[in-house]
């Protein structure tokens, strides 16, 4: 107690000069005159001066990886080549997020110095060896009385020490007057709504209440609560942004402020221009020299990959070369490659790319596969199937087999425990790509995430069975989504590790920060710090998620609860006037055939079970009768089937 107490002391002693060095109209000033990129790296610097050694020791705890750890089965040449991408960028200062919980969502305690202390352990350990350096180079040898006496002295003069602070920061304060950084009233926030938005002022005022946050009890702009300044933050982000409420609100859950302005700055940036060599036509050093050749100035992506190349600028339509309509090369951005390696598919193997177009991650998985084997490459959507195709054609992919169906109807068409390995690269709120689409900075709301929660789940289980778990070479599964809502993220595989016999393994994909364990009350399987999250701001590339599991037995545990258990998460009215309700309806559309015509009975069934549930409220007996009234109810169906097969059989027969 007494390491971390002076820690925090340490820390409030070196602020004061620095900011009497420095007047906060001075900084706002020379923030403003920064670039965008320098503004992540500054702040970095800046955090260095105000509490340095805590926060960035505690996030090199979090991005710490064990290089030893090996994946449980062989990975493919790229996983295995991986090596920490941070350190080719040079981001580390804006690695990990450590406070994920205490510093987003303004209900926390004010003084979060305590809380970071409290919880950096590298950090303490630090400080212990300076006192108790200096305290066994003093007294060694000391009696008890002596040590009580002198450990007093260093009480007092710590408390002194704070003190001081304390009254340096007023003495500022009032020096700095009008000057000093204060929350707007409600007047003037009032007179600020009547005009547009004023970008500078928000600007300047955004990153004054994130240096405020990142070390309240010393910056803390008068009388202002925490929640007050991070209620300001949420509304002055989405205003200078242009993010809807849910978002911002969404994104505090997930990071500090700091870390947050980071994430959102990278946002606004594109990602660097990536490209795939397609190994079945071409070679990486081949394919640069040629388009070296043309103009294009490109470097390899980084050590985690052998096949990937990074373009700087280019005299040539990257799109259009000669080399890209041969084939030799997918346009693709650095993330798209991590589940593809973390599938590491096998040569003869059968796989299926669950949810495929535009074919990114198919052409991939077809050149390892070194075109041997068999895909079948599922798309629902019919205007992206035909994208799906002109890749696989241009690219010169011959192993897949292009269906077009949902994916709940998979297993029926291919069949369970059918295949070596499965992708599923789910449709997901894309709330990682914004850079990509600033649409998704206004479109999103809970109920959508809600409803592609709802339908990840169903894919995943969907995706599961079809999965061989006696597979000689495979039995795994790999789930990624470009979302970086948790709620389609590790709450999708929580779910589909109880619901089905599977178990998150390595993904083989040696960067990346490990996914929740816990997420504000949410507690998840301890195995979710196996998956991998994939940011803009540390990474480099667009948000992206990845998780590996392994079916360990062809049992299903509870098939028949799948839609219970989903009708629980509150998802069971999903607005319909959006693009992936319409996919839901798409989704019944093959259920005309005569196979799956039992499914449409079946999710008709589940529809009125999860009425009556949300009507009710249930309790477990009353799960248990519904499930036998279902049943009774398919027995009482294939019943009638067959009575009027027998009839149209008997009526065929007096005909002939
Ligand atoms: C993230 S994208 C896939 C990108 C693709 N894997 C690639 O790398 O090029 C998700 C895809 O899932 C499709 N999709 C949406 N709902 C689906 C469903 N129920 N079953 C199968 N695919 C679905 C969407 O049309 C979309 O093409």
């Amino acid at each position: 107690m007494v390491l971390t107490r002076s820690k925090k002391r340490v820390a409030k002693s070196q602020t004061p000069p620095l900011k009497r060095a420095e007047k906060p109209q001075a900084l706002a000033l020379k923030r403003k005159a920064e670039k965008p990129q320098a503004l992540a790296s500054k702040k970095g610097g800046a955090k260095s001066q105000k509490t340095p050694p805590l926060k960035k020791q505690k996030k090199e705890v979090f991005v710490e990886e064990d290089p030893s750890e090996e994946d449980e089965e062989e990975v493919s040449d790229d996983a295995a080549a991986s090596t920490d991408v941070e350190s080719d960028d040079g981001e580390e200062e804006g690695l990990g997020s450590s406070g994920f919980f205490s510093d987003g969502d303004g209900e926390e305690n004010d003084d979060d110095g305590e809380e970071l202390l409290g919880d950096d352990f590298l950090e303490g350990s630090g400080d212990e060896e300076e006192h108790s350096g200096s305290g066994s180079g003093s007294d060694s040898d000391s009696d008890e009385g002596d040590i009580e006496k002198e450990s007093k002295l260093i009480d007092e003069e710590e408390a002194k020490e704070e003190e001081d602070a304390k009254a340096e920061l007023l003495d500022f304060n009032k020096e700095a007057g009008d000057d000093a950084f204060r929350l707007p009233t409600e007047e003037e926030l009032e007179e600020e709504a009547r005009g547009p938005p004023d970008l500078p002022l928000l600007q300047s005022r955004i990153k004054e209440i994130v240096r405020a946050l990142s070390n309240f009890s010393v910056l803390r702009p008068n009388g202002a609560s925490r929640k007050d300044c991070v209620e300001q933050l949420k509304s002055d982000i989405a205003s200078y942004y242009g993010y809807n409420s849910f978002l911002i609100g969404a994104l505090f859950e997930l990071f500090p402020p700091v870390e947050l302005m980071e994430l959102i700055e990278a946002f606004e940036k594109q990602r660097p221009t990536s490209i795939r060599t397609n190994t079945l036509k071409t070679r990486r050093r081949d394919l640069a020299d040629v388009l070296l050749n043309r103009g294009v100035n490109l470097d390899p992506l980084s050590k985690w990959s052998k096949v990937g190349l990074v373009v700087y600028d280019s005299q040539v339509p990257i799109g259009a070369t000669p080399e890209y309509l041969s084939g030799f090369y997918m346009l693709q951005g650095a993330s798209s490659f991590l589940p593809v390696m973390a599938l590491a598919p096998q040569e003869n193997e059968r796989i299926v790319d669950v949810a495929a177009a535009p074919g990114g991650k198919t052409t991939y998985v077809a050149a390892l596969m070194k075109n041997t084997g068999l895909i079948f490459a599922n798309e629902m959507k019919v205007p992206r199937l035909k994208s799906l195709t002109a890749n696989l054609h241009r690219m010169g992919v011959t192993n897949t087999i292009n269906y077009y169906t949902c994916c709940f109807q998979l297993p029926k068409v291919l069949g369970e425990k059918s295949v070596d390995r499965v992708l599923l690269d789910a449709p997901c709120s894309g709330t990682g790509v914004i850079s990509k689409d600033e649409s998704v900075k206004v479109s999103k709301s809970l109920e959508e995430i809600k409803k592609f929660a709802h339908l990840q789940k169903q894919l995943l289980l969907a995706a599961i069975d079809m999965v061989d778990a006696t597979s000689k070479t495979g039995g795994f599964i790999v789930y990624s989504t470009c979302s970086l809502m948790v709620a389609e993220n590790e709450a999708v595989i929580d779910y589909a590790l109880k619901k089905r016999s599977v178990q998150l393994v390595k993904t083989g994909l040696d960067f990346g920060q490990d996914g929740f364990v816990r997420f504000r009350e949410h507690r998840f399987h301890p195995s979710l710090n196996k998956t991998k999250r994939f940011y803009p701001h540390v990474h480099n590339m667009d948000g992206f998620f990845v998780a590996k599991l392994k079916k360990m037995s062809n049992m299903k545990q509870a098939s028949e609860d799948d839609d219970e258990a989903l009708g629980t998460v509150d998802e069971a009215d999903v607005p319909s006037d959006d693009d992936e309700a319409e996919a839901m309806e798409e989704m019944e559309k093959p259920k005309k055939t005569k196979e799956s015509k039992e499914g449409l009975a079946k999710s008709k069934e589940s529809k009125k079970g999860k009425k009556s549930k949300s009507k009710k409220g249930e309790d477990p007996p009353k799960i248990k009768k519904q499930r036998k009234n279902r049943t009774e109810m398919r027995m009482e169906i294939s019943q009638a089937r067959e009575e009027k097969r027998k009839a149209m059989r008997e009526k065929s027969k007096e005909k002939q």
